[in-house]
């Protein structure tokens, strides 16, 4: 298996084209009722019901739904921390209140994001948390995620491993993007779970066979 090789980035990058593709065919009821269904889902996971701190991102466009959890979540009381996107590709922290407290942004000529217009709490703030919700494309049976491309959570994870912080790692995705493989690059590390509308799968921690 290559790690890290061009061709490993060439395969991510055609998989990750693929899979937005199919995304963009949904409909906004499509992405509004799975979005209640995968709140409903995340609500329950023990981890979830037990977070005080929940590192979370409000979904766009045809994302799996964030919203619907982000507002239980701190209904519960549960502090909400959202990402800032840093011009390195690198991520910062702040406190979600509510959709009031967000921003619109639009960072070069990507898709626009809604961020915490709060105080920025500093890219360690993640380490605090309980909880880790990672925007993905596609997860495979190992527990190794597809993301965008940035490697801003490949930086997220890397710094939790430095700061001996073991948060549970959950992605939010629809059923199809649960597959068998994704091309694996030496930096990637799995997750420990992964919410979809019909269901919980569970990966074992630190697990690669
Ligand atoms: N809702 C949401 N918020 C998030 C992320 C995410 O994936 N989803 N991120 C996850 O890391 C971070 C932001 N990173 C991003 C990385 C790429 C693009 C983007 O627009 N990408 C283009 C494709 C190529 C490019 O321009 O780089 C696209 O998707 O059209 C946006 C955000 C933090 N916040
Ligand atoms: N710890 C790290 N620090 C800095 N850059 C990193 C780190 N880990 C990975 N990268 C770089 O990030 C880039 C994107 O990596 P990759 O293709 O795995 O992104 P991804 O996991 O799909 O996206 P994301 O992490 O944004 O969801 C690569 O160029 C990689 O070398």
């Amino acid at each position: 298996m290559s790690h890290g090789g061009r061709a490993t980035q060439s395969d991510k990058r055609r998989l990750r084209r693929e899979f937005l593709a199919v995304r963009n065919r949904l409909t906004a009821d499509d992405v509004r009722e799975t979005a209640v269904a995968l709140a409903r889902r995340a609500l329950e996971l023990p981890e979830v019901t037990h977070a005080r701190t929940v590192a979370a991102y409000v979904s766009v466009g045809t994302e799996p739904g964030t919203i619907a959890l982000l507002d239980a979540l701190r209904a519960r009381g549960v502090r909400v921390l959202l990402p800032v996107l840093l011009p390195d590709d690198d991520l910062d922290w702040g406190e979600y209140g509510g959709e009031g407290s967000l921003a619109r942004v639009r960072h070069g000529g990507r898709m626009e994001l809604w961020e915490p217009s709060g105080p920025r709490l500093g890219p360690d703030a993640v380490t605090g948390a309980d909880v880790v919700l990672l925007p993905g494309l596609a997860v495979d049976g190992r527990g190794l995620r597809l993301g965008r491309g940035g490697g801003s959570y490949d930086r997220v994870l890397a710094r939790l491993e430095r700061a001996g912080a073991r948060p549970a790692l959950v992605v939010l995705l629809y059923d199809a993007e649960v597959v068998a493989r994704v091309p694996e690059e030496a930096h990637d590390r799995p997750v420990d779970a992964v919410v979809t509308p019909s269901g919980v799968r569970r990966f074992r921690r630190g697990g690669r066979a």
